[in-house]
């Protein structure tokens, strides 16, 4: 699922996932790096998408945050795994995807992130026991407002590298800057 919501205040309130790279919407990159999703769920407002078959969500209240959007799709899921994704990542590729599942073949993980270059962990650029992310929910309570560290506060996770920055997100104008010049460099 991708989580394409939020204020994007930073961005002057932007809408974040239509914003292009390379000419194409952030959120259909994102979308272009999952080919084998069974389910393509995506939290917020409905917007166009070059993608077939995505059912649109949305968080309780609107706008109510990562955790929120979790919410709203978890009940929606229907797969042992699940991908849980930012709309502002133009860089992720399908390699890395499946890295991220491949990782849940260990039994010993609830979940798998992608750790940036300075060493953060990136919990929308994860993949996740569905199971695992549905105890965890029912534990914390109202999502509202929550930060996604304390959803997975409990949880065994894996903490992948990332090379090729696939964790890469659109934050503010500088970042969009720089993912539009390296999109041309590619
Ligand atoms: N569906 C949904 N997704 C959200 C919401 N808030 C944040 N997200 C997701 O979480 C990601 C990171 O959120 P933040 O960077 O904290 O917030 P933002 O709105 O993107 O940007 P700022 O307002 O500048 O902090 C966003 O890119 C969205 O993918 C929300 O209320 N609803």
């Amino acid at each position: 699922m991708a989580a394409a919501g939020g204020a994007g205040r930073r961005l002057g309130g932007a809408d974040k996932p239509a914003l292009t790279v390379g000419g194409r919407p952030l959120l259909d990159l994102v979308l272009a790096a999952c080919p084998d999703a069974r389910q393509l769920l995506v939290v917020g407002p409905e917007r166009r998408t070059e993608r077939a078959g995505v059912r649109w969500l949305r968080e309780d209240p609107p706008g109510g945050g990562p955790v929120a959007a979790v919410a709203a799709a978890l009940p929606e899921v229907t797969a042992p795994r699940l991908l849980l994704l930012a709309a502002d990542l133009p860089f992720l590729d399908v390699a890395t995807v499946r890295r991220l599942l491949a990782a849940l073949d260990d039994p010993a993980r609830d979940g798998a992130l992608l750790v940036d270059a300075d060493g953060r962990d990136q919990p929308l650029a994860a993949a996740y026991r569905t199971a695992a992310l549905r105890t965890a929910l029912a534990a914390l309570g109202d999502p509202a407002g929550r930060p996604l560290r304390a959803l997975l506060a409990g949880l065994r996770l894996a903490r992948l590298p990332d090379p090729a920055d696939a964790s890469f997100d659109c934050d503010t104008w500088t970042d969009l800057a720089e993912a539009r010049e390296r999109a041309e460099r590619r």
